[in-house]
């Protein structure tokens, strides 16, 4: 009631002015310095909230020498499908902790946001924020090393925690009322790189290339570059490419951002998707050749329809973003384009974070525009391939418990001898393997049957692409030797230039 009173006697103005005054003068005789570390810095989540949030909740959990929560009350939360409780602490509750011999004491404040009359996104209903206490004399030396071994702590608790999170944006550019455009479940995908059925040189160097980019701070920060690192994954359906971005993902770590660039209508929303996505993570577009029309790098018709149209495509100069492109800096009814994408993977808005892996997969990459393939923007194309004689070893192993001594050596050979004509994924070889699991003469044998009828099929099928090319070319042989008839050429050159030019345009597409 009395705070009623005085918020209705008292004017704003005046209640403003002595809270001031009050908190100069606490100020001055405090020997305490005080931190806020709120949960929402701005437009951006504030890291250090999340780790500190990490690490006091580990803290409080393990109870561990040093740290000592003033009450016996901790909430605890676990995510939807998620394996893993989170201690944390309840509100405006205090914990306090020593680090190197001096204690601070840390007090989680939620507080009802005020209701506005306006805003530019809905905001959480409360504020959310931690406050740390240091003593004035101990503040100087400690602050820097004491946060730096909150973020190291909680960097590890996070990797020890084997739940990933696996982010999307199907909402479109929507956000929630914590202003996150990404909705997150807990990632459980068990492909890693052991059951991962390729050659093993190329697995071993692409191993090599993450775990060098996960431990290379230090050499990003000395070459001047941008710590983050692409990956092209090609190759036709059922070879392994998603389960390959999931073996990355639980390899290292990181979390994975699923983006459906379908779901992207401008290019401002796909950079603030970008600005939203947290480092130590992995974003994915995958089957990049259908997601967007990628040659269309000129300003769309401002429809928010996207422009497929031959007479659009391949204008620009390629694999320079534009500086000042209206591509760039859209009013908000363009769609989104290449350059936007290239921005996304290459501008400087993409460095907003750091320590992030960028993966693109794509059934086919003759679609792809060279500018997206150019040295540098890419770094690595991975070609996964059908299944070889390596990899099936390696689904042996995984599918029937089989090591390659256990395989007679009849039956070994003859499968080398099938494996690469048949031209079989390693999604169709592990569909025989998991049919007759039970019996592994039986899963080898009917293996090597259909690996030998596929073969057959495809030297059928060879042979009759090689006989109706050679047709066809003995068919333009025969118009270009017979002379031309009519008067056409004053009158139908221009459409004898058009032909040629859309002929070219094929090839340079790169269809076969
Ligand atoms: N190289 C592989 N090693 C192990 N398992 C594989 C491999 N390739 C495919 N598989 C199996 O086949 C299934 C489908 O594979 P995956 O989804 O990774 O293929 P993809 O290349 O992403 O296909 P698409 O192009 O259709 O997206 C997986 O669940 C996995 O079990
Ligand atoms: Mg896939």
């Amino acid at each position: 009631f009395s705070q009623t009173l005085l918020h209705t006697v008292v004017p704003p103005e005046l209640r403003f002015a002595f809270l001031k005054l009050f908190q100069r003068l606490f100020n001055c005789f405090s020997s305490y310095c005080y931190y806020e570390i709120t949960e929402i810095d701005g437009v951006n989540t504030n890291e250090l909230y999340n780790a500190v949030q990490l690490y006091l909740s580990s803290s409080a959990s393990s109870s561990t020498a040093g740290t000592t929560s003033s009450s016996n009350r901790l909430s605890l939360t676990r995510g939807l499908n998620s394996s893993a409780i989170t201690f944390g602490l309840a509100n405006n509750d205090r914990l306090s902790d020593v680090f190197n011999g001096v204690s601070v004491v840390w007090e989680h404040n939620v507080t009802p946001r005020q209701s506005q009359t306006f805003s530019w996104r809905p905001l959480p209903e409360e504020k959310r924020g931690f406050t740390l206490r240091i003593n004035k004399r101990d503040q100087p030396g400690i602050l820097e090393a004491y946060l730096e071994f909150i973020t190291d702590k909680a960097n590890e608790i996070r990797r020890k925690n084997q739940d990933r999170l696996l982010y999307t944006n199907s909402r479109g550019g929507s956000l929630d009322s914590r202003g996150h455009p990404w909705e997150s479940v807990p990632f459980k995908h068990p492909s890693t790189f052991e059951t991962l059925a390729m050659d093993p040189i190329k697995k071993r160097e692409i191993m090599c290339d993450l775990r060098d980019f996960a431990d290379g701070q230090a050499f990003y920060k000395r070459t001047g570059r941008a710590w983050k690192r692409g990956y092209l994954l090609y190759g036709p359906p059922g070879t392994g490419k998603s389960s390959m971005i999931a073996a990355m993902a639980n390899f290292l770590g990181y979390d994975i951002y699923d983006l459906e660039l379908t779901e992207v209508n401008t290019n401002s929303e796909l950079r603030k998707l970008l600005m939203k996505t947290s480092s130590k993570s992995i974003i994915v577009i995958e089957d990049i050749d259908c997601s967007i029309n990628l040659t269309n790098r000129k300003k769309s018709n401002g429809t928010g329809v996207r422009n497929d149209s031959v007479s659009d495509t391949r204008s620009g100069s390629p694999g320079i973003p534009i500086p000042g492109d209206p591509d760039n800096n859209n009013g908000g009814n363009n769609s989104i384009t290449l350059s936007g994408l290239l921005n996304f993977t290459d501008g400087l808005w993409s460095c907003c974070g750091s320590e992030r892996i960028f993966v693109f997969t794509t059934n086919h990459i003759d679609k792809l525009d060279p500018a997206l393939l150019r040295s540098g923007r890419m770094d690595m194309h991975i070609h996964m391939s059908y299944c070889s004689f390596p990899s099936l070893l390696i689904l042996l192993k995984t599918y029937l418990g089989c090591e390659p001594g256990d395989i007679s050596p009849d039956v070994s050979s003859d499968l080398a001898a099938v494996i690469d004509e048949a031209e079989m994924t390693p999604a169709d070889v592990s569909e025989v393997l998991i049919k007759n699991r039970r019996d592994n003469d039986k899963a080898l044998r009917e293996l090597l049957e259909v690996l030998r009828k596929k073969k057959t099929v495809n030297r059928r099928l060879r042979r009759r692409r090689l006989v109706a090319e050679v047709e066809d070319e003995a068919e333009e042989k025969r118009a270009l030797d017979s002379p031309k008839e009519g008067g056409g050429a004053a009158n139908g050159g221009g459409d004898d230039v058009e032909v040629n030019y859309k002929k070219s345009e094929e090839e340079d597409n790169g269809i076969d």
